[in-house]
């Protein structure tokens, strides 16, 4: 034995690496077919990657078979394979080429044997330049356990497998915005620690959020059944800082999504725009924040509209097109062009999709832009409530319950504040401080009396304002009804002349 693990050594060192795993390969073969044979009958294998009419790729029952025997691998393989995880925040064990792992079903003994297979014209070659190889995974157990293997034994290791896939799959913040090449994403791994507990906001309103999202993920067959490709638009809209982007994070984190932070005004044209979207992967969230500002999309509309009058009367478009040489540079991504991406025949060609805008105008959309079907779900994001509040409490101050709530859920109800602003004001301001909770609240009461006597400075003036413009209507009202009677007189016809044009200019203003 000692000679051979000698010679074995030896033979290691002194061949070329490509050489040695090819008898390595050979030498496991043998002694797994000799020793594999006695202990059991049946051999599933389960091949890297796939190849046929049905599917071309990695196999995914070989991916999570490969996950689920990384877990405890570390103990149970003597020879490992060591990967980072998790943006190289970890490293994971999986068990190296030739390794055997016995595992345990409902006290069914089975047999993992991880094999290298060589292409057949290469199978001992000193050429060191040929391909590394593909692999499979041979599952071995007795006959008698057949129907409990295949049955329920390999399902659960595929469920196990794809569990752990995603606990380990470290999500990506995608971006358009990285120098002159515009068509290209990049990423940066996805950190965002919101999540929805987090989000201040009314927690029947939430759940429904989260229903949505999870019946979503959950509707390839009914989406297939009716006919539409697997996706879904939300429309956030709210004033600034409700939480809109805290959302979408949120979202990400919800469904273990990557994120694409799609900026527009980057994107040259509507073929870039469409490269980009081919480009996305399934299982991502792909975000406009701040639509109604990206484009100019609803001008651009009007302007299309402009050339086509002006084709019909003949009339050179040149401001148009002084325009349009002023504004080369900038993206030239239209409506049409946007409308496509959302649900054009391209946006079918990735499934698990989910497309998000955000706004704080939602009045200045173009209604084609948002209707039902393309923006399916629109959700409000607004003014701090007393639920919305006390979510927020419960986050920074760690507060459940005080006897200033009550006089902060009166002071909500008379005034608006942002989420932003009212978690601002609960934040303690000093580490360490023992009344921190009271102090916050305090804090708070104080910012929200200030901001009471604001919006009551504001009202009044405005009803000021009101109330001078009122009288001036009456006002020119008036003389309107005298020049109706006919009560001013005649006056002269250049007086009268006079007389429309500031009334013109009074109307432009
Ligand atoms: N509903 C909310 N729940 C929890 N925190 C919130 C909420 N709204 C705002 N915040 C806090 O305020 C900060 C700003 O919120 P966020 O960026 O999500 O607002 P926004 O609606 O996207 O604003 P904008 O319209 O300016 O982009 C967040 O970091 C978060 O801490
Ligand atoms: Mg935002």
């Amino acid at each position: 034995m000692a000679t051979l693990m000698f010679v074995c050594t030896f033979a290691e060192r002194v061949l070329p690496s490509r050489v040695w795993d090819s008898l390595e390969s050979y030498f496991y073969k043998i002694v797994h077919s000799l020793f594999g044979f006695l202990f059991t009958d049946v051999t599933i294998t389960f091949e890297e990657y796939q190849s046929d009419e049905s599917f071309h790729g990695r196999n995914e029952a070989y991916t999570a078979i490969e996950n689920y025997l990384s877990i405890d691998s570390s103990e149970r393989a003597s020879k490992l394979k060591a990967k980072t995880t998790k943006g190289m925040r970890s490293i994971a064990f999986s068990m190296d080429d030739y390794e055997v792992i016995t595992d345990e079903f409902e006290g069914i003994k089975v047999k993992w044997y991880l094999e290298k297979q060589l292409p057949v014209s290469q199978s001992i070659s000193w050429d060191v330049s040929r391909d590394e190889g593909r692999r499979c995974y041979k599952l071995m157990f007795k006959d008698k356990y057949r129907s409990i293997i295949t049955e329920s034994y390999i399902p659960y290791v595929i469920e196990e497998g794809k569990k752990i896939k995603k606990r380990n799959k470290f999500q990506k913040l995608y971006t358009n915005c990285n120098g002159d090449d515009r068509d290209l994403w990049t990423y940066v791994t996805f950190q965002h620690p919101a999540t929805f507990d987090a989000i201040a906001m009314e927690p029947n309103k939430k759940q429904e959020i989260i229903n949505d999202l999870m019946a979503f993920t959950k509707s390839k067959e009914y989406y297939n059944k009716i006919g539409k490709a697997w996706k879904r638009g939300y429309l956030l809209y709210g004033p600034p800082g409700t939480g809109k982007s805290s959302v979408i994070a949120a979202m990400a984190n919800l469904l273990h999504y990557d994120v694409y932070d799609l900026e527009l005004t980057a994107v040259k044209d509507n073929t870039s725009l469409r490269k980009l979207l081919i480009d996305t992967s399934k299982k991502s969230i792909i975000v406009i924040e701040d639509i109604d500002c990206s484009l100019d999309l609803t001008g651009q509309r009007k302007n299309q509209f402009k050339e086509y009058e002006n084709k019909d009367s003949k009339v050179p478009a040149i401001k148009e097109m002084a325009k349009g040489t002023r504004d080369k540079k900038k993206s030239k991504v239209t409506l049409s062009g946007l409308l496509n991406f959302i649900d054009g025949l391209w946006s079918a060609c990735g499934e698990e999709r989910i497309i998000l805008f955000t706004t704080n105008h939602v009045d200045k959309l173009d209604p084609a832009l948002i209707r039902r079907g393309r923006m399916d779900k629109h959700i409000e994001l607004s003014y701090c409530g007393f639920e919305a509040f006390k979510v927020l409490a419960k986050n920074y101050l760690n507060l459940e319950s005080h006897n200033l709530f009550e006089k902060i859920r009166t002071l909500l109800e008379e005034t608006r504040m942002t989420p932003a602003d009212v978690a601002e004001n609960l934040m303690p301001k000093s580490p360490g401080l023992e009344n921190a909770g009271e102090v916050g609240l305090e804090n708070l009461i104080l910012a929200l009396e200030k901001a009471k006597e604001v919006e009551r400075l504001k009202a009044e003036e405005a009803l000021k304002e009101d109330g001078d413009n009122g009288e001036l209507d009456e006002e020119e009202s008036d003389e309107e009804d005298d020049e109706e009677d006919g009560s001013e007189g005649e006056g002269t016809s250049d007086e009268d002349e006079d007389d429309d044009s500031s009334d013109e200019d009074f109307l432009k203003i």
